[in-house]
């Protein structure tokens, strides 16, 4: 689990940009608390009045009031000036997490659940707030009531504070005890509403799928499995917190018998004042309101801390640097195409998995398409992956343009790459968001240049607001050729000085396969293809073919020299590709 647990330094991080507030807001606070300890102190005057047969001052009692009265203003001031901070706390850790998430490698990120990664920034940062403005403040608070009170009571007498330190050193370890144990439950009830998230994640991220297969009942339980998880764990904190808040407050009251007693037996010898015993008492009912107050804001801080856990278990992780400008302007010259090569390249995924590429070794020549081929599972989208660096090769050499791929700083080496995806992801939001994804001060006519260049004036021309039309979440709006050249137009309009292209797995009806030929031929005139093909039609046009098999390249050619040498290839060809059976 985590590594915060029972350290403070991370929390102190958090607090550091926001000392000032914490100071005027926490004194603020303090100076509402303390104004109640007055009350006790006109108690004992007024008795000693009603002693000597006389009526209060009317002065003391008016300065009371005007206490009281300071007391809860400064105490209103001091709860907005924390609640204030609070939220700036919330906004800090919940930038600095997002900032910090979509910097993470692509390999970190495929081993976390995007709904849990959700539950991070916006259930676990709420719980951040309460530990600053509920936990932290409120302890502190109780902790100077409770040594205030202590000191008022020390004024009055010696024997009775004996008899309540005893008690109080006793509810102190108590508490010491049931501490870790909330902060354990806080932990599993924080983990719970991350599995929740991710399972809630996984049915809306396939919710045809999961429709279509009737599965609703079971991705319902599978949620609500973790929501029960998450409260039987809040359950056990409400348990915790019971036992320790009910045990504080027995003691209080046996520690008032006790006074009672003592204090009773102290007054009939002489040896303490009646008006004495009852300040006392009232000390002794002040302290009963900061001691749960206490427990309170200790088990807000467990909490607290629990998610902290959570939240620092990410921002631990490493994070690639990104381009300091952000991404650059389109409109800058096109940069000449550039060649890959692979030599020897070995790469797997861990896990205990066999690794993905075995010695992979090809070129691809600057300019023009090359095609990798080869059966499912053959290492393809590897190698893709390997370009882009969402992950490191193991052994052997890659160099883009010359250049050893690592001498590349990522942010730089992506920039000159445009990626698109198999399975084409449009965002949500309008056509021209999605365009300008990669360069968002591309100029209209560069647009237009890539919109020529992908066919999609016609779809623009036919969407009811044109390029500001709404795509719909992942591009439901758009047809699966449709969302393919989206995602082409997208990576062209950077200008790429090299284009992957991972062609849809799905069959696309004839207009758009010719449609995706001609995109594809167009383009190689200005840029370096490598595309990942599942269709003759792609693969015909290539200049060159290599062909994968089990993480291995087994041979490289054209079209025509493959037909005569290679028999995975005749074979592949034959089946048009894309029933291509498994590695
Ligand atoms: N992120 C990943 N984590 C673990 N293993 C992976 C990952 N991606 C791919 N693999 C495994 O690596 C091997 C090669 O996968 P890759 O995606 O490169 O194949 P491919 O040739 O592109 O297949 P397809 O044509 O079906 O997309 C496969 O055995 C696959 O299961």
């Amino acid at each position: 689990m985590s590594r915060a647990h029972g350290s403070w330094r991370p929390l102190l991080d958090h607090l550091r940009p926001h000392r000032g507030l914490l100071a005027l807001g926490g004194a603020l606070t303090l100076a509402g608390s303390l104004a109640g300890l007055a009350m006790p102190l006109l108690a004992k005057t007024a008795v000693e009045a009603f002693g000597a047969q006389r009526s209060p001052a009317g002065p003391l009692l008016g300065l009371t009031v005007v206490v009281l009265a300071a007391g809860a203003l400064a105490g209103a001031l001091g709860r907005y000036v924390l609640e204030r901070m609070g939220e700036g706390i919330v906004y800090r850790a919940r930038r600095d997490l997002v900032d910090r998430m979509l910097r993470l490698p692509v390999c970190e990120v495929d081993r976390l659940k995007p709904g849990d990664l959700l539950s991070r920034v916006t259930s676990d940062t709420t719980l951040l707030r309460a530990v600053f403005t509920d936990g932290i403040v409120e302890s502190v608070t109780a902790v100077f009531m409770l040594v205030g009170a202590v000191v008022m009571m020390a004024l009055m007498d010696g024997p009775l504070l004996l008899v309540t330190v005893g008690v109080l050193v006793l509810v102190g370890g108590l508490v010491g005890l049931v501490m870790p144990r909330i902060r354990r439950a806080s932990v599993q009830a924080q983990e719970s509403v991350g599995e929740m998230g991710a399972a809630l994640d996984r049915v809306l991220q396939a919710f045809r799928t999961v429709k279509a297969a009737g599965a609703e009942q079971r991705e319902i339980d599978a949620v609500a499995g973790a929501a029960r998880r998450a409260r039987d764990r809040g359950v056990a904190v409400a348990w915790w917190t019971s036992v320790a808040g009910t045990a504080s407050w027995g003691a209080a009251q046996l520690t008032f018998v006790a006074v009672l007693g003592v204090g009773g037996a102290r007054v009939a010898s002489g040896a303490l004042q009646v008006s004495s015993l009852v300040a006392f008492l009232l000390y002794l009912f002040y302290l009963v309101a900061p001691i749960a107050q206490l427990l309170q804001g200790l088990t807000r801080v467990q909490g607290g801390l629990a998610a902290l856990s959570r939240i620092r278990e990410i921002e631990d992780l490493p994070a690639e640097e990104t381009s300091p400008a952000g991404p650059g302007g389109t409109d800058r010259v096109q940069a000449a195409p550039v060649g890959v090569r692979f030599e020897n390249v070995a790469f797997g995924y861990g896990g205990g998995r066999p690794p993905a590429h075995h010695e992979v070794s090809f070129a691809v020549p600057a300019g023009g398409v090359t095609a990798l081929v080869g059966p499912s599972g053959a290492g393809k989208s590897t190698v893709f992956a390997l370009l882009e660096r969402f992950y490191e090769r193991q052994g052997g050499e890659i160099s883009v343009d010359g250049r050893d791929i690592r001498q590349w700083r990522p942010f730089e080496l992506r920039a000159a790459l445009g990626y698109v995806e198999q399975d084409a992801p449009v965002l949500d939001g309008t056509l021209r968001q999605n365009l300008v994804l990669a360069a968002p001060h591309a100029s209209d006519e560069a647009i237009g240049r890539v919109l020529r260049l992908t066919r999609l004036e016609e779809l623009v021309a036919r969407l009811p607001a044109g390029l500001d039309s709404e795509v719909g979440h992942r591009g439901v709006t758009l047809s699966g050729g449709e969302r393919q050249r989206v995602a082409i137009a997208r990576a062209l309009l950077r200008r790429p000085r090299l284009l992957l292209l991972d062609e849809a797995t799905s069959q696309l009806d004839a207009v758009n396969e010719l449609l995706l030929r001609e995109v594809i031929a167009e383009v190689s005139s200005e840029t370096t293809v490598l595309v990942i093909a599942h269709r003759l039609s792609t693969v015909a046009g290539a200049d060159q073919i290599v062909v994968m098999e089990g993480g291995r390249v087994r041979a490289t050619g054209t079209h025509a020299d493959l037909l005569g040498t290679d028999d995975l290839y005749r074979e592949l060809a034959a089946t048009q590709f894309l029933a291509a059976r498994p590695a």
